[in-house]
């Protein structure tokens, strides 16, 4: 007998087609799995579909649409010995990248149906369930900027354009930030304390390299001066966590633990997963291993090498010298 699945499928994610995309998990997933497929809709969500799967005590559960959906789906999992199927069909593709999963329908079909599962951690920020990261401050409000309407035209650079417009006003503010053992203050324009993080979320990237199963959170302060600081702060986190290294500028700081209370003045704008959910505080705890996804068998590996396209290219193998 196949295993079975609930896919939980929004069309309107992205910029793909959903007709096509759908057939394709479905040419892929189908010979091998029994499918239960559902579709959001601007009233149901994928929550609310993802728990009523839970309750019907579905083997796995499948989620396929834009960052949005896939946490959604995931919430509804945490805790349950019910594993997550991820296939990223959104404008970030956040939530995938930062838990090391394939974004192409093809490879996450594979991932899926290769049948690897990992227990990941997941953390709850006032109450509320939190896969990757909270931002409190610029890219929180960065978030609020890049709409629907403008991620449909302009994609990944509907959040770049966003940023930039949100540099214009740039605005720092006090903060403490209490763990288990300190309490810290200081002056910040952006906070973000992440689980789980992408390299494309630049300002989560202090310490680079975001461990998504220690059990603890990694929070990144960004204290520009100034707006041209501002650039170069958000630059050096590119460099260093393309690099895998930690920042090392004086306005960039980070720290790591397994609960974080954060509180501000003014009170200031706070994202988790990419949605604004309302302001500071907040108070954020890590939930160890509590959410278990679909993996790849063999993780990931970024080429160490590319030279398709160069002018001219030849490339010749030569024989194995012997030592
Ligand atoms: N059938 C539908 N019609 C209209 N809206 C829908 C439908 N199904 C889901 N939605 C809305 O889609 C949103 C979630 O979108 P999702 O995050 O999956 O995609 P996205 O916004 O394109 O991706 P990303 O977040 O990566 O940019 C929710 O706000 C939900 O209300």
């Amino acid at each position: 007998m196949n295993r079975s699945a609930c896919l939980i499928f929004n069309p309107v994610a992205g910029q793909g087609n959903p007709e096509a995309d759908l057939a394709e998990i479905r040419a892929i997933l189908e010979p091998e799995l029994d499918l239960d497929i559902y579709q959001t809709t601007e009233e149901v969500g994928a929550d609310q579909l993802a728990r009523e799967a839970v309750e019907r005590g579905v083997e796995a559960i499948i989620a396929s649409g834009g960052d949005g959906t896939l946490s959604a789906a995931a919430v509804a999992v945490i805790g349950t010995d019910i594993p997550l199927g991820v296939i990223s069909r959104g404008t970030a593709n956040a939530f995938a990248t930062a838990l090391g999963i394939p974004d192409t329908i093809e490879s996450a079909c594979q991932t899926i149906l290769q049948g690897v599962t990992h227990n990941v951690d997941v953390a709850y920020c006032n109450d509320l369930p939190m896969i990757l990261l909270t931002a409190v401050g610029f890219e929180a409000e960065t978030v609020e900027r890049a709409d629907r309407e403008a991620k449909k035209r302009f994609g990944i650079l509907a959040y770049i354009l966003a940023g930039v417009q949100e540099l214009r006003e740039l605005e720092s503010f006090d903060v403490e930030i209490e763990t288990p053992d300190k309490i810290i203050k200081t002056t910040a324009a952006a906070v973000t304390v992440a689980n789980a993080a992408p390299a494309t979320s630049v300002l989560a990237q202090g310490p680079a390299g975001i461990v998504y199963d220690d059990g603890l959170l990694d929070l990144t302060i960004v204290a520009p001066n100034s707006k041209a600081g501002a650039i170069a702060a958000t630059y050096h986190l590119f460099q260093t966590a393309s690099a895998k290294s930690a920042a090392e500028r004086d306005d960039i700081g980070y720290l790591r633990a397994n609960q974080f209370k954060i509180t501000t003045d003014p009170p200031q704008k706070v994202a988790i997963d990419g949605e604004v959910v309302g302001t500071t505080p907040v108070e954020i705890k890590c939930l160890p291993s509590a959410l278990k996804v679909f993996v790849p068998s063999v993780p990931e590996v970024e080429p160490v090498e590319k030279l398709d396209g160069l002018p001219n290219l030849v490339i010749e193998l030569k024989e194995p010298t012997e030592e």
